[in-house]
């Protein structure tokens, strides 16, 4: 992973050159700590010695009896899905992968009823064994593979931890079922048994993957000036003190789509704590040239964007033309034209004093992906490490949890009183 901060320095919010040196040696004292936590695998930290720890025969054993399936579907929500959708769209392979993340009647009917079920893998991801969307959406699951005449047993793999609901199906019927790793948060276990099922089953390269991520690791030093992680998440951090609230994530391959939607979950989830943090906002480019782009360069100053490409596309040449004024595209290619689009608006927005920060990869492979992941993990935990926050809980989603099971009866939650005091101005 290649990290240029050139454009995220004197911009409005304004960063020095002379503020990043002075910054590193906080880097340098966060980077111990993080060295501390890793060596203890203390909670959190244990996520960045997963290249290391994960256990990829496991893997490959717990998916090996599944015949080449067409289709897995992983049922799981925020990391328990993020991850596996990521690796799968930047990597392909030979499965269509979807995603039940979501309890949209609609949404899931209609897939369902788009499906092979006989030639579908049902992966069921949940560290807690208890979250209400993936829980219901897999007994929805459960019950089409039944009417369809499947025998749902054949065909799910589990992931979860050692103990609840998913635990307990598991060991009941005798599923296969794998451990989310201990003492990683679910955004963090991309690069885990939590997602690497998936891109085993689509027959990506799994070593390929923990190979970048390692690469990645021996990369973090005791200064963000030799380590492109700590570089982002550094930047990021001072960016953000000095007024940068808003992160775009604009990546420019439309392959790394999920990537910015996983990338918001690590960022929003981890850095979100006491009134402090930095909104990650998803992108895309060039298709946000065409949209937000006008935002971030002509509206407030509270914001910086991160531009992330491969250095390497596959070449798509455009056909000569005597369209008018379009000449210029003939004999181009659509990544030659993508990449003058992605300097054009990293230049734009220097040009309005918009701090903006280049992340590069050599190519959109596993190698790369493993990079790319563990990189922002590891910027993401430096940036928790220097606002001295709580990276690694979540304690916020918990309040509309107990809400919304309040309502359905689920138990006696004061929150659920709160949604039947809620103030109405009605118009229609
Ligand atoms: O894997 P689980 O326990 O179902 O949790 C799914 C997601 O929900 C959260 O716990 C937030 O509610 C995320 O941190 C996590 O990725």
């Amino acid at each position: 992973m290649y990290v240029d901060l050139g454009n995220a320095l004197n911009g409005q919010p304004r960063l020095t050159r002379e503020a990043l040196d002075r910054l590193d040696d906080r880097v340098a004292d966060a980077h111990e700590r993080i060295a501390r936590g890793r060596a203890d695998a203390d909670h959190g930290y244990a996520a960045l010695n997963l290249p290391d720890t994960v256990d990829a025969d496991a893997v490959r054993a717990a998916v090996a009896d599944f015949d080449d399936p067409e289709t897995v579907l992983t049922v799981g929500i925020g990391g328990s899905a993020l991850g596996a959708a990521t690796l799968t769209e930047a990597l392909g392979g030979d499965v269509d992968h979807y995603i039940l993340d979501n309890v949209d009647p609609a949404h899931v009917g209609t897939l369902l009823d788009s499906l092979s079920l006989a030639d579908t893998v049902v992966h069921v991801v949940s560290r807690s064994g208890t979250t209400a969307e993936t829980l219901s959406n897999f007994l929805v699951v459960r019950e089409a593979m039944t009417d369809a005449g499947v025998d749902w047993t054949e065909r799910t793999l589990v992931t979860t931890g050692e103990a609840g609901n998913l635990r307990s199906l598991a060991e009941r019927h005798d599923l296969p079922a794998l451990d989310v790793p201990a003492g990683v948060p679910g955004r963090f276990s991309a690069l885990s048994t939590v997602a690497l099922p998936v891109a085993a089953l689509a027959g990506a390269d799994i070593e390929g993957l923990l190979d970048g991520a390692r690469a990645e690791a021996d990369r973090l030093s005791g200064s963000l000036f030799e380590s492109p992680a700590y570089a982002y998440g550094a930047a990021c951090y001072a960016l953000e003190r000095r007024g940068a609230g808003v992160n775009a994530m604009m990546p420019y391959a439309e392959s790394l789509e999920y990537f910015a939607e996983w990338f918001a979950q690590l960022w929003a989830e981890s850095l979100g704590k006491d009134a402090v943090g930095q909104t990650p906002v998803r992108a895309l480019g060039a298709t946000d040239q065409h949209s937000q782009l006008q935002l971030y360069r002509a509206g407030p100053r509270d914001k910086l964007v991160t531009l992330v490409r491969p250095r390497e596309r596959p070449e798509v040449p455009i056909p000569e033309t005597d369209l008018d004024g379009l000449s210029y595209l003939g004999g181009e290619s659509l990544g030659g034209l993508l990449d003058a689009e992605f300097e054009a608006t990293e230049a734009s927005l220097a040009a309005a004093d918009c701090p903006n920060i280049r992340v590069e990869i050599d190519r959109v492979d596993a190698h790369g992906i493993g990079e790319l992941l563990y990189g922002m993990e590891a910027a993401c935990v430096l940036y928790g490490e220097l606002a001295n926050v709580s990276t690694f809980t979540q304690p916020a989603v918990e309040w509309g949890k107990r809400a919304a099971r309040g309502l359905l009866g689920g138990g006696d939650f004061p929150e659920a009183d709160a949604v039947g005091e809620k103030r109405e101005l009605l118009v229609e």
